[in-house]
């Protein structure tokens, strides 16, 4: 297998394709040198054709965002025919197949979910990104049954921030806001609180709150606003969800309001952290563990770990990390 895959030899022992994604490929694969599983994204820059920019795009957002609900990206490689993208391993699969699992979730797991989602997307938005995609096919569970965001290829670094308005029109139509699938300029964020309101009904409903086989009329109920409220919504859902899906997007509710809404507080009492979990410093005993492995001084390693260039190196010290976290001996292979 890894014939086919030169430049992985040695350094990732890779299993079975995972799923698909259009212009990629996913394989389950073990990083060799801490055993973790990873998935790696494997894309033919031949058959991206003019989808490359949106690789460019995912890879450069995913470089700057590193929080606990955001699948993180441990090394990118690229060849003159290939882009891979090492990445977290989430084994429980995509949000959208646990919803269709359950026919649709109680309140109290949909808010479970939904906090991690605002967590995720606050953070983006603070970071100056707009994911533009959200949706249940973009939210990956882990072995934890915690949230990771996945899939930048479509979203937006305004220049100049997060108050300067975007143009393109893109994501899936069912979540796309009124503003933007008018073709008239928009802010990321306004449009991303939109379809974070689809996704929190899609969660509590296990439908879609506008639904339609031919595109222009999907359009039309989305800009009317107008959807079915189900007698099993209480109150306090389908306010919350109101608040999040008008069609006026100066009258829709912000991130920072979101983070404290008494809809996500209940039986937590505490507003949505939205910190990165990651600490900025690097961690002593992976240092001194990639240190004695390379056979290096531990401030040169200090040094090397901290150019960033999510190489090999890279990867290694977020593995080491990880397995840190969950309680695993920092150890390498
Ligand atoms: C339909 N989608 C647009 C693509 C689909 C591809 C397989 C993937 N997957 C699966 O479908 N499992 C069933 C297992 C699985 C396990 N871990 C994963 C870790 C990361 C990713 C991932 C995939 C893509 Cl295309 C990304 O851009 C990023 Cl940032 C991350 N996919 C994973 C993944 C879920 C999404």
């Amino acid at each position: 297998m890894s014939s086919q895959y030169p430049e992985l030899k040695g350094f990732y022992h890779l299993r079975e394709t995972i799923g698909s994604g259009g212009f990629a490929k996913v394989k389950l694969a073990y990083h060799a040198l801490t055993g973790e599983k990873v998935a790696i994204k494997i894309m033919d820059k031949r058959a991206l054709g003019d989808d490359l920019p949106r690789v460019k795009t995912e890879i450069a957002a995913m470089k700057e965002l590193c929080h606990q609900h955001i699948c993180k990206l441990y090394q990118v490689l690229e060849t003159e025919t290939r882009f891979y993208m090492v990445l977290e391993y989430c084994p429980e699969g995509e949000l959208f197949d646990y919803i269709v699992s359950k026919d649709r979730l109680d309140e109290a797991e949909a808010r479970i979910f939904f906090r991690q989602i605002v967590s995720a997307v606050a953070y983006i938005h603070i970071k100056g990104y707009a994911h533009r995609d959200l949706k249940p096919e973009n939210l990956l569970l882990d072995e934890d049954q915690n949230l990771k965001l996945i899939d930048f290829g479509l979203c937006a670094k305004p220049k100049g921030g997060m108050e300067n308005h975007l143009f393109t029109c893109c994501g899936s139509p069912a979540y796309a806001a009124p503003e933007l699938i008018s073709g008239k300029q928009y802010l990321g964020a306004e449009a991303d609180l939109w379809s974070m309101g689809v996704l929190l009904y899609a969660l509590l409903c296990g439908y879609l709150p506008f639904d339609d086989e031919k595109i222009p009329s999907l359009y039309r109920k989305i800009q009317s606003g107008k959807y079915e409220v189900p007698d099993w919504l209480t109150p306090e859902s389908s306010i919350l969800i109101a608040q999040m899906l008008q069609v006026d997007p100066k009258r829709r509710i912000s991130i920072q309001q979101l983070i404290n809404h008494p809809w996500l507080r209940k039986g937590f009492n505490i507003p949505c952290e939205f910190e990165s979990k990651y600490k900025m410093t690097l961690d002593e005993d992976c240092l001194t563990e990639l240190a004695v492995h390379y056979g290096q001084k531990r401030r040169e390693m200090e040094t090397k770990v901290s150019e960033w260039n999510y190489d090999y190196l890279t990867a290694s010290y977020f593995l080491l990390l990880e397995k840190k976290m969950k309680g695993r001996p920092v150890r390498l292979l």
